[in-house]
């Protein structure tokens, strides 16, 4: 039917996968853990490759792109990156009917394929630094619940690795690309995120340290990892012999960063801002902003003029950057289309009939909250693109003022485990020992997961002296953001 089986508050889980699919975004496959990546995804998808790419030219990062495959001794070359992961990596072992010698991966991430050619091109300092991006698939073979966008075993992403002189370089491009991913956040997707550092124990384990942009589900209470930009130290430099000739002449190994962004910023949107009528997209993501419908009249002129002025109206709107459609399908009635448009979450409706023509004006009805306003036709353009902006900004408040509303300070392990029962985001001092970390991890394991560290913020609150950790009694070093996640 046209309206929604499940409710976002009784049942999430329904309720998401419901969402993604009626609303061709997802297309589900007989494969556990792949989906189909439909048109109404893959616009979002496009809008949020046209922003980065524009960030990766003025960069100057190169696009580029990097076989599927990786033999398994060039894999295992850096051995930290895969321990632990070995699990998730997917193998061809044969081709047609006759086995292959070797086994050959497919990549669950590049580093191993792409730093050979770094260690070939990168001989002196004029060669750095050296930047490159790809937009690539990727194969995890994960075995906890697959989830459309958020976990799945192949998804899309792309994935920076770069590499300089000196540290002090690579330690500014790590915060600057972290700083993109905020922006694709907080601008396009209007999600609000948290920059930080992840621990020891959840870093990328072939890295030197790792950031992140953490956001967060109010309705699952669960964490979601947005995007991470690593520096890698000189850890593969050493492992894949990349280095070059300084200045003085003198050789050197680079230093190194990689970042990446996935499809499961998708999902996080989806999660945050959907709503029981369905997706809410926000305009500077949708591929349609605007959604005009003609509302019929029996008088056969009357309706050919509404039509003409839809039309028209797409046609102004679309000239002046707008992105609208109109639909004038005769075979569903107007309501059968507003539910639909609703459903696909497009920001702005605008609906045209007979009093509208008489009145020379249009009535337009927001998405994100309901309202419904007649716009004379001489200031459509620029009511249109305001009402846009006004719908992305609130959308991004009203999704700030509910994860806010999540956030929990505690101090104590009682306190923790109440926030964490209350499925909050829990902001809490700790001692910044690894042991504590595991503990925490262990005393909270629940058939819903167990809670982790998420990041250490950058922006740290004031720690009175003689603060204690929450879980050791140790003093704190640290605030840090711990929850359940995805
Ligand atoms: O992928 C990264 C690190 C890095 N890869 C490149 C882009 C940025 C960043 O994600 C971490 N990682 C996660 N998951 C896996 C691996 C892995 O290296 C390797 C083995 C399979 C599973
Ligand atoms: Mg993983």
């Amino acid at each position: 039917g046209l309206c929604l089986a499940n409710s976002k508050h009784a049942n999430f889980g329904e309720w998401y996968s419901e969402v993604v699919t009626k609303t061709e975004m997802i297309g589900y496959y007989d494969i556990s853990g792949c989906y189909i990546i439909d048109e109404w995804a893959m616009g979002i998808w496009k809008r949020m490759q046209i922003f980065f790419d524009l960030e990766m030219e003025k960069m100057d990062v190169k696009p580029c792109y990097f076989p599927l495959f990786v033999s398994n001794d060039v894999l295992q070359k850096e051995k930290d990156h895969i321990k632990g992961f070995a699990p998730e990596v997917a193998w061809v072992t044969r081709a047609g009917d006759s086995d292959l010698e070797v086994p050959i991966a497919i990549r669950p991430t590049s580093e191993t394929i792409i730093y050979p050619f770094f260690s070939k091109r990168i001989r002196g300092h004029r060669d750095l630094p050296f930047k490159r991006n790809q937009w690539a698939n990727v194969v995890r073979w994960e075995f906890s619940n697959p989830t459309p966008f958020i976990r799945s075993r192949e998804f899309l992403w792309q994935e920076g690795h770069t590499a300089f002189a000196t540290k002090k370089e690579a330690d500014t491009e790590v915060l600057e690309i972290l700083e993109l991913y905020r922006q694709l956040y907080e601008e396009y997707l209007a999600v609000p995120v948290i920059k930080g550092k992840k621990s020891e124990m959840e870093k990328f384990a072939g890295g030197l340290y790792t950031t992140s942009v953490e956001a967060f589900i109010p309705n699952t209470g669960r964490a979601v990892q947005g995007a991470t930009s690593h520096c890698l130290g000189q850890n593969f430099a050493k492992m894949f012999d990349i280095n070059f000739q300084d200045e003085k002449g003198k050789n050197a190994m680079v230093w190194q960063n990689s970042w990446a962004y996935s499809t499961r910023t998708i999902g996080v949107m989806v999660m945050v801002h959907g709503d029981d009528k369905g997706l809410v997209l926000p305009p500077k993501v949708s591929k349609v902003q605007v959604i005009v419908v003609h509302v019929p009249s029996d008088d056969a002129v009357t309706k050919e003029k509404i039509i003409n002025t839809c039309s028209a109206t797409v046609k102004t709107l679309c000239d002046s950057g707008v992105r609208a459609e109109a639909d004038l399908r005769e075979n569903y009635r107007p309501g059968w289309k507003y539910s639909h448009w609703e459903m696909k979450g497009v920001p702005l409706r605008i609906e045209i009939g007979q009093r509208d023509l008489t009145n020379k004006q249009v009535c337009a009805v927001r998405r994100d909250n309901g309202a419904k306003v007649d716009i004379p036709m001489v200031d459509l353009v620029d009511t249109v693109k305001g009402m846009l902006d006004t719908i992305q900004q609130n959308m991004f408040d009203v999704a700030k003022r509910k994860r806010d509303a999540c956030i929990q300070v505690t101090k104590t392990w009682d306190e923790f485990i109440e926030a964490l029962a209350q499925k909050k985001l829990i902001l809490a001092p700790w001692c910044d020992e690894e042991e504590v970390e595991k503990e925490v991890k262990t005393k909270t394991k629940g058939e819903t997961g167990s809670a982790k560290t998420l990041c250490s913020p950058f922006d740290q609150p004031e720690m009175p002296q003689g603060t204690l950790c929450f879980a050791s009694g140790k003093p704190a070093k640290k605030w840090t953001y711990w929850g359940r996640s995805y």
